[in-house]
Parts: C-alpha cells; sequence; structure tokens
C-alpha cells in the first residue's frame, strides 16, 4: 500500500509556474486527476514519478522524497501521454526491452503483456496496433517491474469507445488489486467511470478533491447561463423572470440572455413555460459551458 505526498509543491519553467503550492495526497486505489488543458497535470505526474524536480516543496512516497531517490523509481510506473514507442518494434521487444532497462527477466515481460491483454498480438509490430492496442502496451511496459504505484497521463485520449472501456476496466482492476492509481483527463465523465477519488487542477493550483459525486454536484449547481431564441422572446422573459430560478433575463438582439441559479429547476420550467404560453423554442444554449468556467467555477475564481 503506497500513498504519494505532495507537501505545497510548486514547479516553474522561466517564467512560467506550471504548478502553483499544490499539497495532496493519493493512496490505493484509482484517483483522476481532472483539469482542462495547461492546467498542470502533466507536470505533476512526472513530479511525482522523479522525472522533474519540484522548484519548491517536497513529493514523497510513504514519506520518502521521490526526486533523485533509485530505489523508488522501481516502485513506480509512468505511462506518458505521448506515443514514447518505436513503431518498428513487436509489442514483445518493447515491453522486453523496458524489463531489461530494470535488470528483469524475460519472464517479467510475459507476464505484464498478459496482464493488459495483449499476449496474443505481442509479435506484430507497434505501427500496425491501434490507438489502444498502443495504449495497453504501453501500460504493460510501466508495469513490467510490478510497480506499486501507476502514473497514467491522459490515457483514454482518442481512444474509440470500446478500446476505452477495456482500458477502464484494466485500470479499475490494477486499483482493486491495492496499487495506488492516478491518471489525468479533462473529462469529468471518463474519470467518474474509473475514478473513487477526484483531484482537480485549475491553472496549477489544486482547486478540489473528494468524491466524484461531490464534485459533480457542486459543477451541476454552479449558476449556468443560457441563451434562448424562440417566437416571442418578450413573453417567455416576464414568465422567466417571475420564477425563483432566474438570477436575470436580458433581451438582446441575439436573444434572452438567461441566468440561472438553480439548473435542474430551470431546464424543467423552461418547456412548461413554452408549451402554456405557446411560445415556440427555437434555441436554448448555455453560454458558458466551456471547461474553463466549470473549473473556474470550482476554483472559486468567478
Ligand atoms: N518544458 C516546458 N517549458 C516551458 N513551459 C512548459 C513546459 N512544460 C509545460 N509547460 C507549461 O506549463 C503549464 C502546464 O503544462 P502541463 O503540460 O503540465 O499541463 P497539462 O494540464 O498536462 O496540459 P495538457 O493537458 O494540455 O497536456 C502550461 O502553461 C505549459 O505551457
Amino acid at each position: 500500500m503506497s500513498v504519494i505526498e505532495l507537501n505545497q509543491v510548486s514547479r516553474w519553467y522561466g517564467n512560467v509556474v506550471a504548478v502553483n503550492d499544490v499539497s495532496m495526497t493519493v493512496g490505493p486505489g484509482v484517483t483522476g486527476l481532472l483539469g482542462p488543458n495547461g492546467a498542470g497535470k502533466s507536470t505533476l505526474l512526472h513530479l511525482m514519478a522523479g522525472f522533474l524536480s519540484p522548484s519548491g516543496g517536497t513529493a514523497t512516497l510513504d514519506g520518502r522524497p521521490i526526486w533523485r531517490n533509485h530505489e523508488i523509481y522501481r516502485t513506480i510506473g509512468l505511462v506518458p501521454e505521448r506515443e514514447g514507442v518505436y513503431g518498428f518494434l513487436t509489442g514483445w521487444q518493447f515491453v522486453q526491452s523496458a524489463a531489461r532497462l530494470h535488470g528483469l527477466p524475460d519472464d517479467a515481460a510475459e507476464r505484464a503483456l498478459d496482464l493488459v491483454e495483449m499476449a496474443p498480438a505481442k509479435d506484430r509490430r507497434i505501427e500496425t496496433y491501434s490507438k489502444g492496442m498502443r495504449q495497453r502496451v504501453k501500460v504493460a511496459g510501466a508495469l513490467v517491474h510490478d510497480p506499486q504505484v501507476l502514473l497514467l497521463d491522459e490515457p483514454f485520449n482518442g481512444m474509440d469507445p470500446r478500446q476505452r472501456l477495456h482500458l477502464m476496466d484494466l485500470v479499475k482492476k490494477l486499483g482493486a488489486a491495492g496499487r495506488t492509481i492516478l491518471f489525468s483527463s479533462h473529462i469529468l465523465e471518463e474519470v467518474e467511470r474509473v475514478a473513487q477519488q477526484i483531484e482537480v487542477l485549475v491553472a496549477g493550483r489544486h482547486a478540489a478533491s473528494g468524491d466524484y459525486r461531490e464534485i459533480r454536484r457542486r459543477m451541476t449547481d454552479r449558476p449556468h447561463q443560457f441563451r434562448v431564441r424562440s417566437s416571442d422572446d418578450r413573453r417567455l422573459a416576464a414568465a422567466l423572470i417571475a420564477d425563483p430560478s432566474s438570477g436575470g433575463v436580458s433581451l438582446t438582439a441575439q436573444g434572452l440572455e438567461v441566468r440561472t441559479e438553480d439548473f435542474r429547476r430551470f431546464t424543467r420550467l423552461l418547456p412548461r413555460l413554452a408549451r402554456d404560453l405557446n411560445v415556440h423554442l427555437w434555441q436554448v444554449s448555455p453560454t458558458d459551458e466551456d471547461l474553463e468556467s466549470v473549473f473556474s467555477y470550482l476554483s472559486g475564481r468567478s
């Protein structure tokens, strides 16, 4: 059972602060690291894997500093985001060379390939693999030394739904077996299907931490903004403003701008009002659904 602990960790590249004063604890099971692009997720995973030194603060595994600690490298596996595999190698050659780098016999490579269910395709060249198979072979390379800790950077990116489910099952299985697993993603749905625990990173800062249901609730319960176009915007506006869920309604040339404090109530109210008033709804679209604004809300900046 391994626990990673970050204590006020920062990492900057020149003037860019990629990770800013982050403290978090990641224990056994599967944890999702959620955040928009550029939030610092890759940097954080590389700090945890001992591939980068913290500019400030400490990163430890079971109380021992990770940076420049060779013993600890033997207990951590990292699956980086970028491909990092040579297409001309077969799956077997790739995983075998990972085993040899750790000074391990071929059995270790065989075991890792079995674990990710890639043994039947191991003699094919990696360039003939699907994206999902490539990811699984990378996971096998990272698992070859049977590490207690597995860190995966955007592992489900670019996969089709079937491949994604397959890899999700594998990650869940590894977590259920007691490994400490942290994977990054910018998609909440992806994280909540695999992880019990979620850590949220926004602009290098630790924005939220906890059970995914709690984080999902906070994301849904935040105020929402919509643009509504209909056959009679004025009548609809008058009815909407009378409801307590309305946080504000303004009439613009593009339609109504509606702000609501209660997302669920609003999504039921709007079609009911339109029906009762005999107003046709032509467009209902969120104007603040981009990830940046959802995450900013979570981090308390809006
Ligand atoms: N080697 C580097 N040199 C300079 N700046 C960097 C370097 N690596 C990352 N950054 C910057 O640090 C910030 C965090 O990057 P990082 O890759 O850790 O984020 P991320 O959440 O993994 O994003 P993505 O999902 O887009 O990979 C970004 O502003 C990025 O441009």
